[in-house]
């Protein structure tokens, strides 16, 4: 694979900041009992204060179960077994997201963390205008600001997404798709959360948008100090967006690594696979080959590492053991589940 040089646009949040969302050992299913399938296994990620995390990985792989159920928006027939999410606040003691009473929630919810969904920007009300509907949100969750400090609040969060106030009276049928999907994002930062969790946020728009937007935001997040979680197929857009990736693959996380160090050197095939389905916007082209096959049925999934049918480097072990997600050799910054990078395949025989 060749070495090109990329440009990130993120001034990397140092690998040092502490954390402000802890995933252990997620586990997810749908369904329950013979019926069930498990859509997350053992998923363990740390997104740290300030940073760009991007998730990675092909339609079905998890991403969005694990956004849901890290906010706890999953709904059934999707249900958390196993592991631990823990949230720390600024100031006070981490706090256990899975035991969150409801009330805990709405708090946290919009305030310490907001969710742009995929296809967001068609999820504004068509009929109410962008002021009502930035205003509702700080009615519902800062109801000792009055009216005026609303409004002054819905310019403020317009022109931080780069619209211009005047557009407050606007209805979402007159604003374009790339502006719909700035109100979404205002919306999700009108109550200065700690992290923004984006799930393919852009995808309907065209590319040049898109990174006018995902720009804007690494932009806001410099200067307001949130962290991102930015999912979405397009690995490339996350290697020019992100600090870290994280590559997920039929629920599992298959590796994380500095976005540049993925860029270069992907350790996981499947990490390879990606980047070689879509095209970089900068650096030297390269030959963009895809992925043969599809992506494993939740409901047959392969024994062992459920990429090694797909995965043109499988041997011995692949087909009978899983590998887990652990450090690479001395780089502590990355981790990779894949029997490649193990000579002791044995002690790491993974079922976790
Ligand atoms: N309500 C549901 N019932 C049963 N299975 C589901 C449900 N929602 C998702 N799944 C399954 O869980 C797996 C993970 O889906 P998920 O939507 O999290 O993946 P994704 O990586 O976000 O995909 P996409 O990029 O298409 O959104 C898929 O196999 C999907 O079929």
């Amino acid at each position: 694979m060749s070495t090109p040089e990329t440009t990130p646009v993120t001034a990397a949040a140092p690998a040092t900041a502490p954390p402000v969302l802890e995933i252990s050992s997620l586990c997810v299913d749908y369904g329950v009992g013979e019926g069930a399938v498990r859509a997350l296994h053992d998923v363990d990620l740390t997104l740290r204060r300030g940073e760009v995390l991007g998730l990675a990985g092909e339609s079905g792989s998890g991403k969005s179960t694990l956004a849901y159920a890290v906010t706890r928006l999953l709904s059934p027939p999707g249900v958390i077994t196993g592991g631990d999410v823990r949230y720390h606040p600024r100031e006070g003691s981490p706090v256990d997201v899975l035991a969150m009473t409801p009330q805990q929630l709405r708090a946290f919810r919009w305030q310490e963390v907001s969710i742009v969904f995929q296809g967001a920007m068609n999820s504004l009300n068509p009929v109410h205008t962008v002021r009502a509907q930035l205003t509702d949100v700080l009615k519902a969750h800062r109801p000792q600001m009055s009216r005026a400090e609303r409004v002054e609040r819905a310019r403020e969060l317009l022109s931080l997404v780069g619209i211009s106030p005047d557009r407050l009276g606007a209805y979402p049928h007159q604003l374009s798709g790339g502006m719909r999907q700035r109100v979404m994002i205002a919306m999700a930062l009108a109550l200065e959360p700690e992290i923004v969790i984006m799930d393919e946020p852009t995808t309907a728009l065209d590319v040049v948008m898109q990174r006018q937007i995902l720009r804007q935001l690494v932009r806001l997040r410099e200067e307001l100090g949130f962290s991102v979680v930015f999912i979405t197929h397009d690995i490339s857009l996350l290697i020019e967006f992100s600090d870290r990736i994280a590559i997920m693959y039929g629920g599992r996380i298959v590796e994380q690594a500095g976005a540049a160090d993925i860029y270069r050197d992907p350790r996981h095939p499947y990490s390879d696979g990606l980047l070689h389905s879509f095209p970089a916007l900068r650096g030297p082209r390269r030959e963009l080959t895809g992925i043969p096959g599809s992506p494993p049925d939740l409901r047959s999934m392969p024994s062992g590492c459920a990429f090694h049918p797909r995965c043109p480097k499988a041997f011995d072990p692949c087909g009978r053991r899983t590998p887990r997600l652990a450090p690479v050799g001395t780089d502590t910054g990355r981790s990779v589940a894949c029997w490649l990078n193990d000579d002791d395949h044995d002690r790491r025989s993974g079922e976790k």
